[in-house]
């Protein structure tokens, strides 16, 4: 088939080089001219594993190429994908700017039939109307169909998830446009859900609401083991091993952030308020998410007290591993309010150095050397399960740190191993380990 893609952010991208894998003939295009030009020379302006090497080999192949003008871009292609983002508006509903902007691009450009696809995560009945805006501004009598095939990749593994997701969901009010689509998505071999367009929209923000609301409903469980005495990890093992809970998004930490969960539980509760329906669940999910970062650095000031001429190693800057992406990273927020109560701040992340300058506090001395930043330190806070973070031995943390003193807000360390350590060693919703005063007793955690 021939594809174009509309947008090569993570999605965009990641979409249009996977179709291209599986055989098709895609084009992708973008109104950023520094992102085209270093995707025409094999560049991927994102740090996502696998895909460097994808994008070259479909380079190469000659199924993939880059461009910024709408008239090349959809010359003759029968599939149009828009991945274009969908960011918060200052109400939380979503901005549809960039979709309206895309859309009016097409039926400006188009010449040929062609079926609208799309990827972007978009309110309920966006695909309606942006069929009929496009309908309306059509400048040749061409015929367009509309799907909407949400997407569930994760940053950092999305090339896999992408070939090993759960499933695919195509959802649309006209049979051919569904059948083509299964048609396309075939060679993933993948569940195919097919729906109607509305049903499919909401999928989307429901998965990541529900997701969402997984992750505070462990963290405010989390709470409670601190104050009684409980090990949350062991909690979440038990409770997942119920196949109705399931153990996945179980984790307890500082919470979630990135370019998906904040915005869009935001977007849906606005869409809950365009119907007067106020979303009482998901505004408690946001409430006991904003609430963790805030917990974090309690632990610190109630630990250490007075932060003035105190120096925190803040170690991981992006919202998760494996990527570098920074947006709605906890990182930002706990910097802010631990730079506000006087601390001194070095963060470490190996691979978001640049990225973390556009967005943490400009003080920050930021590093991708991790025993630079922990040297010296009066205390490390463990933000982002990092690999590199989470292999360097506690031994060496508590030598490399001015006093052994280390908070992980992502639970990376077991406390066997941490008492054996000696440092003193505090975690999110488990019991403090080594902490000066008194006697562990971690043979029932
Ligand atoms: N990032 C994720 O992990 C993820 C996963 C699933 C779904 N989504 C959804 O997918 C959509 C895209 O997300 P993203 O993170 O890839 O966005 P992004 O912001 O990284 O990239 C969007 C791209 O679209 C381009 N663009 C904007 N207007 C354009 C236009 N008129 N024509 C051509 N290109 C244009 C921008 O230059 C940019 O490169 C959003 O709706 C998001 O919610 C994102
Ligand atoms: O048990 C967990 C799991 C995740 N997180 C945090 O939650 C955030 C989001 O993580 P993850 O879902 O792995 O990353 P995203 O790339 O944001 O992916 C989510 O958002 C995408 C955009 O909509 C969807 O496509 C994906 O299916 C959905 O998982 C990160 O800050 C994680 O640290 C936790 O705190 N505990």
């Amino acid at each position: 088939m021939n594809i174009a893609v509309i947008g090569t952010g993570y999605v965009g991208l990641v979409t249009g080089v996977c179709l291209a894998e599986i055989g098709h003939s895609v084009t992708c295009l973008d109104i950023d001219e520094e992102k085209i030009g270093l995707l025409n020379h094999g560049k991927s302006p994102i740090f996502e594993e696998g895909l460097e090497d994808l994008l070259e080999k479909n380079l190469q192949r000659g199924r993939l190429d880059f461009t910024t003008d709408y008239w090349e871009g959809l010359a003759g292609k029968e599939i149009i994908y828009l991945a274009v983002g969908t960011p918060e508006t200052a109400d939380g509903s979503a901005d549809l700017t960039f979709i309206e902007a895309a859309g009016r691009a097409i039926a400006a450009h188009l010449k040929q039939n062609a079926v609208i696809v799309t990827k972007s995560t978009v309110p309920v009945g966006t695909n309606q109307s942006i069929k009929r805006m496009i309908e309306s501004e059509l400048a040749e009598p061409v015929q367009i169909r509309i799907v909407s095939n949400p997407e569930f990749l994760r940053q950092g593994t999305a090339v896999h998830d992408t070939f090993h997701g759960d499933r695919i969901v195509i959802g649309s009010d006209d049979p051919a446009a569904l059948a083509l689509l299964e048609e396309i998505n075939r060679p993933f071999q993948l569940p195919i859900v097919k729906t109607d367009l509305r049903s499919a929209e909401m999928i989307k923000y429901a998965s990541n609401a529900f997701l969402a609301a997984k992750i505070s409903f462990i963290n405010e469980m989390a709470h409670l083991c601190a104050h009684v005495g409980a090990n949350v990890d062991n909690v979440a093992e038990g409770m997942g091993m119920d196949s109705r809970i399931g153990g996945k998004f179980l984790q307890a930490g500082v919470g979630y952030g990135g370019s998906c969960f904040p915005k869009d539980t935001n977007a849906l509760i606005a869409m809950g308020r365009s119907y007067d329906y106020p979303m009482p669940l998901l505004g408690s999910v946001q409430h006991v998410n904003d609430k963790q970062r805030d917990w974090l650095v309690e632990m610190i000031q109630t630990r250490l007290g007075n932060l003035e001429g105190k120096t925190i190693a803040l170690l991981g800057m992006t919202f998760k591993p494996n990527t570098d992406d920074m947006r709605e990273s906890p990182a930002i927020r706990v910097a802010e309010q631990l730079q506000a109560a006087g601390a001194t701040l070095r963060g470490y992340d190996p691979v978001a150095v640049l990225r973390a300058r556009q967005v943490m506090p400009a003080t920050v001395m930021l590093t991708d050397n991790l025993q630079e930043a922990v040297q010296g330190a009066d205390c490390a806070v463990i933000i982002t399960d990092w690999k590199q973070v989470k292999d360097l031995p506690l031994e060496e943390y508590a030598g490399l740190l001015a006093s052994p003193l280390l908070f992980d807000g992502r639970n990376c360390f077991n406390l066997k191993v941490a008492e054996a350590s000696g440092i003193e060693y505090h975690s999110i919703g488990r019991p403090i380990v080594n902490s000066p005063g008194t006697v562990s007793s971690l043979a029932s955690h």
